[in-house]
């Protein structure tokens, strides 16, 4: 099984408002990119990334990594979306490739058994995301009053690595392109073509580092 893996690393970050672009703010000295990189590749299933950045990022994450990783990557531009991000990487993705792991650049704590599950996953089933039970009570909400609260009970909060049979993902980021449909992850896309996704158990762990408490959480987690 050859498996190949997308991080998307493209995002503006507005949410963390820092001078930094997100990807390259440092965490106990190493830039947040490198430890998500890092952190995928303690599975030894992925034989190559390909790393989504802004077009205007890109020489200086490819001497980051040069520096700081082994193994096979290429760099390729990034889109407006993340869904835009994640079709650029689409291109880049060999032919040959039987799995295909799409993960956030902003999500550094992610680890091997994870990866690994969400790999096997996909290629018995086609597509496959890391989820956790939420833990709060959800309500949905419109002009600022409660218009119902969901079951709880059903709710899962959904994490990158999402894992796929490349040609499913690419059917799916291809039609939602001709239907002008945007969803902020690649599962949907998979949901919306009426296709199964198999949910695999994530660790609340696993965050992505959105806002600024984030990095206080992560700096926590670095150190324990
Ligand atoms: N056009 C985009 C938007 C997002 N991403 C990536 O998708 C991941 C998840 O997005 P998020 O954490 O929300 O990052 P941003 O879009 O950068 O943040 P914000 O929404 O706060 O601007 C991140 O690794 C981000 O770099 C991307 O590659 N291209
Ligand atoms: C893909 C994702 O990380 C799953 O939780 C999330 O949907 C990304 O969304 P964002 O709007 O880019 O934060």
């Amino acid at each position: 099984m050859r498996v190949e893996a997308i991080v998307v690393a493209a995002g503006s970050g507005s949410r963390m408002r820092s001078e930094t672009k997100k990807p390259y703010i440092r965490l106990q000295g190493v830039p947040l990119l490198i430890h998500t990189l890092r952190a995928l590749q303690t599975c030894d299933l992925i034989e190559r990334f390909v790393v989504v950045t802004a077009g205007e990022d890109r020489t200086y994450a490819e001497e980051l990594i040069r520096k700081h990783m082994y193994g096979s990557f290429q760099l390729v531009s990034g889109g407006a979306e993340r869904q835009d991000s994640v079709r650029c990487g689409l291109a880049a993705i060999s032919e040959d490739t039987d799995v295909l792991l799409v993960h956030d650049a902003a999500r550094p704590f992610v680890n091997a058994e994870e990866v690994r599950n969400v790999i096997e996953a996909a290629w018995q089933t086609g597509a496959a995301t890391l989820g956790t039970p939420v833990k709060d009570t959800i309500k949905e909400v419109e002009n600022g009053t409660v218009v119902r609260t969901l079951p709880r009970h059903k709710l899962f909060a959904i994490q990158t690595p999402q894992a796929f049979h490349p040609s499913l993902l690419r059917e799916a980021h291809h039609q939602a392109l001709a239907e002008g449909v945007q969803v902020t992850d690649d599962a949907s896309l998979i949901e919306w073509l009426g296709k199964p996704v198999a949910i695999i158990p994530g660790s609340y762990r696993n965050i992505k580092i959105t806002t600024p408490e984030d990095l206080v959480i992560a700096e926590a987690f670095l150190q324990s």
